[in-house]
């Protein structure tokens, strides 16, 4: 059974463990319909009794709702198309180079349920329309709110990128620490992993993808 916090009330009396969780609803935060937060709940118990905790002491009441509440939010972007982000464009004669750079983001990597945490960087070549630059922010956000692994958020956004915008080339490049190597395992603080994706010029082209990369690791100022 799913033990309650004093101002949990049960709405249900059926049988189901899940209809007996309380769920302690976040008003600042959007319901994630995909997440079923019960059942969330009722596995963090189990964890933490498993790990040798008393699930139904004080502090840890509300730990199982919170936890619900997290995983609704770090996975909001798995049932989502982050390309509609890429509908909206305009119109421009400008064939150069567009980059927004430090784009931060956290996800979720996918072996561990750690976090990974740092920026995308990522770069396109218009061919006759640009799109909004916090889309290309967004766009990472959303894909980064999964279970991931690095190397798929790169190829993912630099995917999408070419395909929406039909851009003749695309550089996304991330870096980021993933906590499951700096706070548990091998324990390497300091750790950096880079992953990098290329499509059409800078690809193929030399020169381009040398003057992106140039661009890419400028120092700022
Ligand atoms: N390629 C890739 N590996 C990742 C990513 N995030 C975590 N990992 C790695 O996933 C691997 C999982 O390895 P396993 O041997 O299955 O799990 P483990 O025993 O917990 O591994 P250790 O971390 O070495 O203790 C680890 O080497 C992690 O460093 C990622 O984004 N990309
Ligand atoms: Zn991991």
């Amino acid at each position: 059974m799913i033990a309650s916090s004093k101002a949990a009330k049960p709405e249900s009396d059926a049988d189901s463990p899940s209809e007996k969780t309380p769920f302690f609803v976040d008003k600042n935060a959007p319901k994630n319909d995909a997440v079923d937060y019960p059942a969330i709940e009722q596995a963090v118990r189990v964890i933490l009794g498993a790990v040798g905790e008393d699930p139904d002491r004080e502090g840890l009441l509300e730990t199982p709702a919170r936890v619900a509440r997290m995983y609704a939010e770090m996975f909001a972007g798995l049932k989502s198309d982050p390309g509609r982000h890429l509908e909206k464009v305009f119109e421009e004669d400008y064939d150069e180079i567009v980059l927004v750079r430090d784009i931060s983001f956290c996800s979720m990597c996918e072996h561990h349920l750690l976090p990974f945490t740092g920026k995308a960087h990522i770069a396109y070549l218009p061919s006759g329309k640009v799109v909004g630059l916090s889309k290309l922010a967004r766009v990472v956000e959303e894909v980064a709110r999964r279970p991931q692994v690095q190397e798929r958020l790169t190829h993912t956004v630099a995917n999408l990128i070419e395909e929406r915008l039909s851009a003749r080339g695309v550089a996304v490049v991330v870096e980021s620490t993933h906590s499951c190597m700096t706070m548990r395992g091998i324990r390497k603080p300091g750790s950096l992993c880079l992953t990098s994706a290329m499509r059409g010029a800078f690809k193929t082209d030399p020169k381009s993808r040398a003057e992106v990369l140039g661009l890419i690791n400028r120092s700022a100022g």
